[in-house]
């Protein structure tokens, strides 16, 4: 392997069932150190793109390759995969969990090591049925690291997580691509991918509808930025004139999406407007996924 040679590759990479084309000709590469991530609204083509790649599920055509290399013993010794559950691990403890999965491969990381990095010291005599829902990720990441993989696979790691134990997962993934490993993760949290990822491929349909960086990508759609304010500070001669929709019914935002900012705000102090509860954001993936998708990234 050549520096550019990307870490993991797929070429025109396709599964079809009988009644639908779940992963229809996908193109990308990942390159070493990176976290690239896969987003898309349910039943997009995700897990199942992420599981061929995973060596899982045999793909109907297309090509795979690690290293350059189709995959082979060797991708099944420098792979580690998060599962959601394996059969096994409820009726052990989380030490015994972590020694059973290092004693299938003949090298991997100190167990010790792996415990402080997934910060598991505190539960490892406990059952691995009476973690908590980030406990659990934690250990089940733990295991997947086992190995001391080149490339880990996250499929949706923290979904069902709190906000907090969200971001604690977030800091370990960031610490596990700081020792310079490759993270594939699916994930439907924008702030996610935003946050973890160097590179995001959204799908749709099977098919991959943007890639890049997040604010590269960001930046070529948008040139634009939103002003939200309350609808009781939205003057009604303003209708007319200035564009806007009603985002939340419930709370009462009004939305103007503009390129011009300081025109804009210009224009509703014209109306009278109160801008004491305005705010004004920039363009998120969210806003990225509902435009090219017409969905909501969440479920
Ligand atoms: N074994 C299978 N047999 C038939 N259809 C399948 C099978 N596995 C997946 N599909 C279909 O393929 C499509 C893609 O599914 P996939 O699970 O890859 O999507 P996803 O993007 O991961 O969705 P989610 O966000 O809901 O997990 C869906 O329409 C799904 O119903």
């Amino acid at each position: 392997m050549t520096m550019t040679t990307p870490i993991l590759e797929v070429r025109n990479l396709r599964k079809h069932y009988p009644r639908v084309k779940a992963v229809d000709g996908v193109d990308f590469a990942v390159r070493q150190g990176i976290c690239f991530g896969l987003l898309g609204p349910n039943g997009a083509g995700k897990t199942t793109t992420i599981e061929m790649m995973e060596g899982i599920i045999k793909p109907t055509s297309g090509d795979i390759l690690y290293k350059g290399e189709p995959q082979g013993a060797r991708f099944r010794n420098e792979a580690g995969i998060q599962f959601q559950s394996t059969s096994l691990q409820d009726f052990l403890t989380v030490r015994e969990n972590l020694q059973f999965f290092s004693s299938l491969y003949p090298a991997g990381l100190p167990l010790e090591e792996l415990i402080d990095i997934c910060r598991l010291r505190e539960y490892l005599d406990r059952d691995a049925s009476k973690l908590s829902g980030g406990q659990r990720q934690r250990m089940l990441l733990a295991l997947a690291l086992v190995n001391d993989p080149d490339v880990v696979f996250l499929d949706e790691p923290t979904t069902g997580l709190d906000p907090q134990a969200r971001l604690n997962f977030w800091e370990l993934v960031n610490s596990i691509k700081a020792r310079n490993k490759t993270v594939l993760l699916t994930t439907h949290y924008m702030e996610e991918a935003y946050n973890l990822c160097d590179e995001i491929a959204i799908m749709d349909h099977g098919k991959i509808i943007a890639h890049g960086s997040p604010d590269d990508l960001l930046a070529t759609h948008f040139q634009d930025v939103i002003i939200e304010l309350p609808q009781r500070d939205f003057p009604e001669a303003a209708k007319d004139s200035i564009p806007h929709r009603h985002l939340d019914k419930v709370t009462g935002t009004v939305e103007i999406i503009t390129q011009d900012v300081n025109a804009t705000l210009a224009q509703l102090m014209q109306h009278g407007a109160s801008l004491a509860g305005l705010q004004v954001r920039p363009r998120t993936l969210e806003d990225l996924f509902l435009e090219l998708t017409g969905k909501e990234l969440r479920a």
